[in-house]
């Protein structure tokens, strides 16, 4: 498999893409991307694509979770840390409840680049281009920060790197131990109506790994976690920069990340990011909205997975509350009657955006929770196995999204509104959709 120019690239059309004013600077960026390491490793990608063939077997489910849009000045211990640790949290929730192996995946480490509604964003009658994440451009409201700069690029590979290594010490350094992570949220424990359900699992877990202790079972296997990257690849500078031929097996990888999806916005089956993900042997995925056709998510497999190898390929729904139940089950038929094996995975946060009166984008928890459910729902009706679930979200206390069992209300949101695009879930409330699909995948194994 050999991949395309990005000059070619570029010719077949790609959706959403910056405009550099400057080729010789978008040039310099992109070469400086080429003589780059690697972020992530081939035979990574490949234990990854293994465990996603896993989940489209039935066999085990996904949690992927992280911002909507990373920021250059969220690279810091702490945030990555609390990022990680409420990721963790919410996998061993669903794996102690569900008896059914988590695949941890978090959307960071190169989450920086955004497909927006609208060119332009217009503030008190002055026009100037949208924010398109860090990757592209900045937030501030002034003309010099709005445009689009390329040596962001390489911006974008530090800070993905600096995260990357912060993330590999904490899962594999011995930190990621199943005993400290009882201890992370006892302030969960205290004040959410769920946190005595989490006291009294983090006892039993305690008392399930004395028992192994005492029986001798290798420590190393609980204080470490297998975790991997992943972000929508976006930007075909970046992407392609990024994308090697392996020694090994000499296929083409994109090792910015360890698996790459596709947006709702950029999945033109005859459009560049379509092309290059159908060329890399990375697990890749594809967001499906309410518009989408049985039809185009079967040629959609097909462009991307020719070969049908297992794990290769996600497809990530995101119909909406509203939607799901009645949208959902003739793709899923068809597209399972065509022989396809794809892992099936909700995103029930981008159907679910709307603005409040007083201007905050936010999202109800209860229809966060109502699209998990009418995606085990279906799923369950066609004896098709719910693959998992990805969340936008953060391990700190904002305030982005309605309701959860703090009940936040509109007039909360201004106490912590600090996402620069889509609303997260806080940590509380990650942690309550833990235990709530926890409670749904048990019941779909039952
Ligand atoms: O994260 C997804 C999209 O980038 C985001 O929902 C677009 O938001 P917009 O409609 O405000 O442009
Ligand atoms: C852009 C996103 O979603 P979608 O492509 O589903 O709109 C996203 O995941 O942030
Ligand atoms: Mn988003």
């Amino acid at each position: 498999m050999s991949i395309p120019s990005l000059a070619d690239l570029h010719a077949i059309g790609a959706a959403q893409q910056p405009t550099y004013p400057d080729p010789a600077r978008r040039d310099a960026a992109v070469d400086t991307l080429r003589r780059m390491p690697p972020l992530v490793f081939a035979g990574e990608c490949d234990a990854l694509r293994d465990r996603l063939a896993q989940v489209s077997r039935g066999e085990a489910f996904l949690l992927q979770g992280g911002d909507c849009a990373e920021t250059f000045e969220g690279v810091t211990a702490d945030n990555v840390r609390n990022k990680l640790r409420v990721l963790l949290s919410m996998a061993v929730v669903l794996t102690y409840a569900a008896s059914v192996p988590v695949v941890k995946v978090g959307r960071l480490a190169g989450q920086y680049a955004k497909p927006r509604s609208s060119d332009t964003e217009t503030r008190d009658g002055v026009t100037l281009p949208a924010y398109r994440g860090d990757a592209v451009n900045g937030f501030d409201f002034e003309p010099e920060s709005r445009a689009h700069d390329p040596q962001r690029l390489v911006d974008v590979y530090n800070a993905s790197s600096a995260t990357l290594n912060l993330a590999r010490a904490f899962t594999k350094g011995g930190y990621a131990d199943l005993r400290q992570m009882h201890s992370w949220n006892n302030d969960f424990v205290r004040n959410s109506p769920l946190g005595q359900r989490y006291e009294s699992m983090g006892r039993e877990i305690d008392k399930a790994l004395s028992f192994m202790d005492a029986i001798g079972v290798d420590p190393a296997q609980l204080h470490t976690v297998d975790f991997y990257s992943s972000h929508e690849a976006l930007l075909l500078e970046y992407e392609h920069a990024l994308t090697r031929i392996d020694q090994r097996t000499e296929q083409p990888y994109d090792v910015s990340a360890h698996f790459l999806w596709i947006g709702e916005r950029t999945r033109q089956l005859d459009g560049a990011h379509v092309e290059l993900l159908s060329r890399i042997a990375n697990p890749v995925g594809v967001k499906l909205g309410p518009t989408t056709s049985a039809d185009d998510a079967i040629a959609l497999a097909e462009k991307l997975n020719p070969d049908r190898i297992p794990g290769k390929l996600t497809f990530i729904t995101r119909f909406g509350a509203g939607k799901i139940r009645d949208g959902l089950p003739h793709i899923v038929e068809k597209v399972t009657a065509a022989g396809i094996e794809a892992a099936w995975v909700c995103d029930p946060m981008h159907g679910n955006t709307f603005s409040t009166d007083n201007g905050y984008k936010t999202r109800e928890f209860d229809d966060v929770i109502d699209e998990v459910r009418g995606f085990f729902e279906v799923h369950r009706s066609l004896g098709t196995w719910p693959g998992g679930v990805h969340v936008e979200l953060t391990g700190d206390d904002v305030t982005e999204c309605l309701g959860g069992g703090h009940k936040l209300s509109a007039a909360d949101l201004s106490t912590r509104y600090e996402t620069l695009c889509d609303p997260r879930l806080n940590r509380a409330q990650s942690l309550e959709l833990a235990f709530l699909v926890a409670q749904m995948l048990s019941e779909a194994t039952d």
